[in-house]
């Protein structure tokens, strides 16, 4: 049997039945001319399959399938990695398929054996799974970013631009949860921390790099307000790196309220959008999330 058929994601070799063809888009389009044809529905597939690599990142990261590979010096067989994950025994060989995707993405890398030879693939770690392992990794973040409160809303981008209300009074999440991101971190305790943590963590990494490869920006400066700074962690590290400078974080009332105490930051509640505190540089440090 020769199956002409490939996942626009994983256009690599797989076993298909008794024959494998290796890219059947290619071998049809060069030999019935209708390569432009062949090439646009490919691209349309890939376009509208494209949620699939986020799903399969998400079900990486709620596995943990990197620390997995970790657990084993960084390289892995399937076999192990099953055995490091909690999986229904029925679901074992089904694992393939999703590393596979995975690896496709660049979450990790497949080293198939040669031609013959009895031993497993290997998978992996690569410079993108590294950060999902580790004391400082970005485990919270990429699930925060992942998660159905998050990824639902995006769904109704076409009927947002049909609704009536304007964009300042409802936003996508807004028109799915029927209140603000803010308003519904304002009152579900758990959906707050939960997300300031997670841009701690983001603050953190980003922060480090920058202070480390840009650091100059903030040399000279008396006074920084970090506005809408969350937890503060970026004013956190701006003022241990330039004890100099006299920071300061404006947030919501109830992101303050988390806020650390008996630190060199100064957490001021407030509206951005209102007033900001008066300090001698802005640094501003955000995630648009509205259409
Ligand atoms: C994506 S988070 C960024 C937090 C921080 N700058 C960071 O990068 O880690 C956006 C922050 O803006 C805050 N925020 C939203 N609306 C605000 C407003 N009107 N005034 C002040 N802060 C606001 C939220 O509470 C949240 O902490």
């Amino acid at each position: 049997m020769v199956v002409l058929s490939s996942t626009p994601l994983c256009p690599t070799k797989e076993p298909l039945g008794t024959r494998t063809v290796d890219k059947p888009y290619m071998a049809l389009s060069q030999s019935n001319g209708e390569a432009g044809l062949l090439d646009a529905q490919l691209e349309l597939y890939r376009n509208a399959f494209a949620v699939i690599k986020s799903m399969a990142l998400k079900s990486a990261v709620d596995l943990r399938i990197a620390g997995a590979i970790d657990h084993h010096g960084g390289a892995a067989t399937l076999a192990q990695v099953a055995a490091e994950l909690t999986l229904h025994p029925y679901k074992i060989p089904y694992l393939r398929r999703l590393m596979r995707t995975l690896a496709v993405c660049g979450v990790f890398t497949v080293q198939h054996p040669a031609v013959g030879a009895a031993d497993e693939p290997v998978y992996t770690l690569t410079p993108l799974s590294r950060l999902l392992v580790g004391s400082s990794n970005l485990v919270p973040f990429t699930s925060m970013l992942l998660h159905q409160t998050i990824v639902i809303p995006f769904l109704g981008i076409g009927k947002w631009f049909q609704n009536e209300l304007p964009s300042d009074q409802c936003c996508i999440f807004k028109q799915t949860h029927g209140e603000s991101f803010w308003e519904l971190a304002g009152h579900d305790t758990a959906f707050n921390a939960r997300f300031n943590d997670a841009m701690v963590l983001d603050s953190n990494f980003i922060m480090d790099i920058v202070i480390k490869e840009q650091g100059e920006v903030f040399q000279g400066i008396s006074s920084l307000v970090d506005v809408a700074g969350g937890l503060g962690a970026s004013a956190q590290a701006i003022s241990k790196a330039f004890p100099e400078v006299k920071c300061s974080v404006l947030d919501l009332g109830h992101v303050v309220a988390k806020a650390p105490s008996g630190t060199a930051v100064e957490y001021v509640a407030g509206d951005m959008f209102e007033s900001v505190p008066l300090a001698n540089a802005v640094f501003l440090k955000v995630y648009h999330y509205s259409v």
